[in-house]
């Protein structure tokens, strides 16, 4: 059977993945199935367990670890966050497409093991305006803030490891871009899949 399309979409904090995650879900035409996250942060206001993440304490979380159950998991400004291994797995064997919404590190491990996947790097139009979308969301203290900005500018760096970069400028654009690679995935995907099979096949004969 056809596998799913694995989508990871990361970048820093602030960028807008998020909202270009939301407006993209809004788009009738695609029919990805989102991964939701694992995290020891507290809630915000209006987020729900097991919808926006599932909220964990430290000890839950380092038990899901050494169990084995994450994909990945990174420590980002003093919390955890981890994506669940078995939603991944199960739905991309069934076919469908799997969209994970990601900070870098995670990203870039997710990349060591499934290597097949669509990796997206989703930037600002430049540092400014990566701080004011921060200081305007108005979620997080100004010291919070500083920090996600310093890790901003390492993480921009690691944007030539991806296989895309989006310029978030207006939230449309990002998400038509987005689109696009998508795709231009598939084509890939099906285009090379029926000619890898075909060759097991001859080999198998
Ligand atoms: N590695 C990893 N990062 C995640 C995961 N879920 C969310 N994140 C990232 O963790 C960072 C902080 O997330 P959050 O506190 O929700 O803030 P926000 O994404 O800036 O609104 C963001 O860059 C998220 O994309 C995950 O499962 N694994
Ligand atoms: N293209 C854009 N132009 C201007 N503001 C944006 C754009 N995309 C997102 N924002 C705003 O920036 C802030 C951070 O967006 P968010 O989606 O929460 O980022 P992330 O999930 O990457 O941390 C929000 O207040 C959001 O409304």
């Amino acid at each position: 059977m056809k596998r799913g399309v694995l989508i990871v979409l990361s970048g820093p904090s602030g960028v807008g993945k998020g909202t270009v995650r939301k407006a993209l879900f809004e788009e009738t035409d695609i029919d990805f199935q989102y991964s939701i996250s694992m995290t020891t942060r507290n809630p915000r206001e209006g987020e729900m367990n097991g919808e926006d993440y599932f909220f964990v304490t430290r000890e839950e979380f380092e038990k899901n670890i050494a169990e084995g159950n994450m994909l990945e998991y990174a420590e980002y400004v003093g919390n955890y966050y981890g994506t669940p291994k078995t939603f991944i797995d199960d739905t991309l064997a069934s076919g469908r497409d799997v969209f994970l919404e990601i900070e870098v590190q995670g990203a870039l491990q997710v990349k060591e093991k499934m290597p097949e996947g669509a990796y997206i790097f989703l930037t600002p139009p430049d540092l400014d305006a990566l701080k004011e979308r921060l200081v305007g969301r108005g979620t997080e203290d100004m010291d919070v803030i500083d920090k996600r900005v310093n890790t901003a500018a390492s993480e921009i760096r690691m944007m030539a490891n991806y296989d895309y970069a989006v310029v978030n400028d207006e939230v449309e654009n990002a998400v038509q871009r987005i689109k696009d690679i998508v795709k231009v995935e598939r084509l890939r995907v099906n285009r090379v899949l029926p000619e890898y099979i075909a060759m097991i096949e001859e080999i198998d004969k």
